[in-house]
């Protein structure tokens, strides 16, 4: 039987399993730059798995793929957290299963955002690639660069029926 995700409003509390909104609404701050700046705080952290791994920031640019989504895999970075920061203040969909040596079916959970939020998935959470609401979106992805394989990939099987549905009113 094809089961439907149906993506829920993102907030700090639901993503908590997976990770950190990066967000001010509701975030702590203080006040800098002579009063003229609030500093919304490490409101997450990079996660890196080795002593010599780097923190990269990159853009990627992302196409929308087709709605309702097939979901087929989902991807894990053992060695490091990945932060998705959109540029352009649109709304994205994020797709994420507890951590474990496989992603568990019926942990899957859909997120959309508010357009004012990011995230970063901490190290191991097993996520569904970028996934744009828009015909193109960028993000700013800050995530771990090093040695090692820092993506796993696991395949559902051919008779897994999930589809992720956009969160869009068309
Ligand atoms: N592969 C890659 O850099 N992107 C993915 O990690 C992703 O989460 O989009
Ligand atoms: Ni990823």
């Amino acid at each position: 039987m094809q089961r439907i995700i149906t993506p829920e409003p993102l907030t700090k509390a639901r993503f908590a399993p997976y990770g950190d909104v990066i967000e001010t609404e509701g975030s702590d701050f203080f006040m800098i730059n002579n009063g003229s700046t609030q500093r919304f705080h490490r409101l997450s952290e990079v996660m890196l798995g080795k002593p010599d791994d780097r923190a990269i920031i990159s853009i990627f640019r992302a196409q929308k793929l087709t709605y309702p989504l097939p979901i087929k895999m989902l991807e894990r970075h053992p060695l490091g957290s990945q932060a998705f920061i959109p540029l352009k203040q649109k709304p994205f969909l994020i797709l994420v299963a507890e951590p474990g040596d496989q992603p568990d079916p019926e942990t899957i959970r859909a997120f959309i955002t508010n357009g004012h939020q990011g995230i970063n998935y901490h190290t191991g959470v097993w996520h569904h690639p970028v996934l744009s609401c828009e015909a193109e979106d960028d993000f700013l992805i800050v995530d771990r660069e090093g040695d090692g394989n820092n993506c796993d990939e696991h395949y559902f099987s051919d008779d897994s029926d999930m589809v992720l549905e956009s969160g869009i009113p068309s």
